[in-house]
């Protein structure tokens, strides 16, 4: 198994790259994020709303793992999830996280680190009732990053749930909708001569400021 040799045969960042002017960016790095994010779905990035949510627990062991961002609005990004999984317990003791999206068709890169909030009942209720009726099964099962037995045991679960949500469409019990109010967030746009391009934004005393970061 020699793995040094096939990362050598799949070239890194070698893609034909959008340009990113950072002296036509926006001061709100919100706006960058939107027009980023309009510019991949054109691009035909593939599930560019998926990106690694990272979380660590209050002895400091961090973890990562693969989310969908679900909304975002001119203040903050919102994940869904279950709050008894390993993040909802990480962000019960610790709400410092970070949000990595890699579009690998552009080039690009988004990090972004801030504190995540729970959403009140009432706004994770009315977002439960939105989703899919299998996902609202799935996430009444409500034992997301338990040890599972077997994939029967899973299907029996899924049964009991799907029950559930028909007879009581009202049911919900961890689903969770997350705001992530964020302090930093950088832009990286890679380039074939490898001057890549880095942007970042600092909230200082309440106000955005960029600058531009040596890659
Ligand atoms: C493409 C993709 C999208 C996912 N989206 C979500 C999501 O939006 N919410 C979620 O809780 N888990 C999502 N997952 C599952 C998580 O990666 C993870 O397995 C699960 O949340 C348990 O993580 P935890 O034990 O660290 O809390 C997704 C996985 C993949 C591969």
């Amino acid at each position: 198994m020699n793995i040094k040799a096939l990362i050598y045969q799949s070239p890194a960042l070698s893609g034909d790259y959008p340009d990113f002017d950072t002296t036509k960016a926006p001061e709100d790095p919100f706006k960058t994020f939107y027009e980023w994010f309009e510019h991949a779905v054109k691009a035909g990035v593939l599930e560019p709303s998926a990106f690694v949510f990272s979380t660590a627990d209050t002895e400091g062991e961090p973890s990562a793992r693969i989310v969908n961002l679900r909304d975002m609005t001119p203040e903050c990004f919102i994940i869904g999830s279950n709050s008894e999984s390993r993040k909802g317990r990480d962000l019960e003791g610790d709400a410092s996280v970070a949000m990595t999206f890699y579009w690998r068709e552009t080039g690009r890169q988004i990090r972004i680190t801030g504190r995540a909030e729970a959403a009140s009942e009432e706004e994770n209720r009315k977002d439960f009732l939105h989703r899919h009726p299998g996902s609202r099964a799935l996430s009444l099962t409500a034992k997301q990053s338990e040890s599972l037995g077997s994939m029967e045991e899973l299907k029996e679960g899924i049964q009991e749930a799907e029950k559930m949500v028909e007879e009581n469409p009202d049911a919900f019990k961890t689903w969770t909708l997350y705001k992530v109010i964020p302090s930093h967030m950088e832009f990286f746009q890679a380039r074939k001569d490898l001057a890549h391009v880095r942007l970042k934004y600092e909230k200082v005393d309440g106000v955005w400021q960029k600058h531009l970061l040596w890659p």
